[in-house]
């Protein structure tokens, strides 16, 4: 038997459809669009290409989206002056810095320089401590889009085992959130768990967010499981040879072909999260537009 495919590409549709119809209705009311900032320091193309996506997707929901690609040997200090400018711009609801930044550049002093309410990606330590505290405010996109995956695979998660393969801030952290929330039962695992693959086959919800290829094997999953694959892996089917370049594949950090014919339903790479959190980037800024203009508005 095989599993549902979680189709991340069709759901990020409809979640664009949302929020295009928010965004037209906050910009009615408001007379002006919710406004995103997107920033990109140095030239690496895949970043380039993330980034002009983030752009284009928001000015198709109606949202003014401008990207700003700075100089790879920008300062820190000239990053964080034009980050306040922008905190200080009224016209600007989300910011959001494409990591990783350039080595001379420390990625905590540029997150925690972002006011936290035009923090859409949820990565400051104040929306951090609000998703703990069960007070959420500007969510990370990542672990929202999996959350929505995950309904739309009817997982019931009330009493679930839950496990979150990853511990990072910007995915394993908050997911594990969500799902507490949810009230699944949730174990986070990483690289130091012992016996990983004992640890996997307990999740009636597995989500991996490791960064490494095909790590989770089928007989990793318990059958009838809901997976959910964060990783996106580029991995090399052939060398570059006779001027012709590598050939390359995208994979998760699941074994997609072995996990589908033990889980119920799973998500795809590409085509599963990673649409799904640019979906949630564009719903967080008109959320954060609401909110802003709602907390002027007293
Ligand atoms: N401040 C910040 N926020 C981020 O959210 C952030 C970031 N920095 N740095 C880089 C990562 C990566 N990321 C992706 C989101 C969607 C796809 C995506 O849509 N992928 C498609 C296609 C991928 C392809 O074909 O190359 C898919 O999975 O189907 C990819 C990558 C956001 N990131
Ligand atoms: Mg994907």
């Amino acid at each position: 038997m095989s599993a549902t495919l979680l189709d991340g590409k069709k759901l990020a549709e409809t979640v664009r459809n949302e929020v295009r119809v928010g965004v037209a209705e906050f910009t009615k009311t408001h007379g002006r669009p919710p406004g995103l900032e997107v920033i990109l320091v140095g030239e690496d193309p895949a970043s380039q290409i993330y980034t002009r996506n983030k752009e284009k997707a928001a000015k198709e929901v109606g949202i003014r989206g401008k990207l700003h690609v700075l100089p790879a040997d920008t300062s820190e200090d000239a990053l964080l002056r034009e980050l306040d400018r922008l905190n200080n711009d009224d016209t600007v609801d989300g910011i959001l810095v494409q990591l990783p930044l350039p080595k001379q550049i420390r990625e905590q002093r540029v997150l925690d320089a972002i006011r936290p309410d035009k923090d859409v990606d949820g990565f400051h330590p104040v929306n951090a401590g609000m998703l703990a505290s069960g007070r959420p405010s500007l969510v990370p996109c990542t672990p929202r889009g999996s959350m929505r995956l995950l309904d739309l695979a009817g997982a019931r998660l009330e009493g679930a085992r839950a496990v979150v393969v990853g511990r990072s801030n910007i995915v394993g952290k908050p997911m594990a959130q969500l799902l507490l929330a949810a009230n699944a039962t949730v174990t986070m695992a990483h690289s130091r768990t012992k016996d990983l693959a004992a640890v996997c086959r307990e999740a009636d919800v597995l989500v991996v967010a490791v960064g490494k290829a095909e790590l989770v094997r089928g007989d990793w999953v318990k059958p009838g499981a809901v997976v959910i694959d964060v990783g996106m892996n580029r991995i090399e089917l052939a060398p570059a040879k006779d001027g012709e370049p590598a050939k390359t594949k995208l994979v998760g950090d699941v074994a997609f072909d072995e996990a589908k014919e033990r889980a119920s339903a799973i998500t795809p790479v590409p085509g599963g999260v990673g649409p799904m959190t640019i979906a949630c980037l564009l719903d967080n800024t008109l959320v954060a537009a609401r909110a802003r203009v709602a907390a002027k508005n007293g």
